[in-house]
């Protein structure tokens, strides 16, 4: 198990349609946490930038290129297998239509309703409801980081 000083990073990225709904995915066998919901995403690499990362993973995961995504949010939680730092983008402007390549489902949302949900993310329904159908760019939010 990670300890408290060795967080790992993962970029994580919120893709927002224009009529508000944003995108989730569930965490397929094999991994922890299995079929709960989350957010696309995944761990940064050892040197990379985080933007980087986000756009590794939409491209590895989803078959998306992210075209620009704002830094919106950082959360830290300790899992019994991990303790991650989560680096949060919203994203306005992709390119190509997700698809399932690690074969995971996905479901468009307008206020989130799925469950379960991972455990550090579900604040940030709550958060997203501010940000989602604005259309707006908002500041960077403080969170625990
Ligand atoms: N993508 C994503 N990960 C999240 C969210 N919330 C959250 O706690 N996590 C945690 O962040 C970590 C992401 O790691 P991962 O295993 O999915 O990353 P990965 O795709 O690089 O996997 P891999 O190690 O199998 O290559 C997990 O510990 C997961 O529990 C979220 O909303 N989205």
């Amino acid at each position: 198990m990670q300890g408290l000083s060795s967080p790992i990073d993962v970029a994580v990225g919120i893709l927002i349609e224009p009529n508000g709904n944003v995108l989730l995915a569930q965490r397929p066998e094999g991994k922890p946490y299995a079929g709960y919901w989350e957010f696309p995403g995944g761990k940064v690499e050892p040197g990379e930038p985080i933007v980087d990362a986000l756009k590794r993973e939409f491209v590895e995961e989803l078959g998306v290129t992210i075209v620009s995504a704002a830094p919106w949010c950082c959360v830290e939680y300790v899992y019994p297998h991990a303790h991650v730092r989560l680096h949060f983008y919203l994203c306005r402007h992709w390119e190509g239509q997700p698809q399932s390549l690690e074969g995971q489902a996905f479901a468009w949302q307008g206020a989130v309703k799925l469950e379960p949900l991972l455990p550090a993310t579900i604040p940030l329904i709550h958060w997203l409801e501010d940000v989602r159908i604005a259309g707006n760019s908002p500041a960077f939010r403080q969170g625990q980081c």
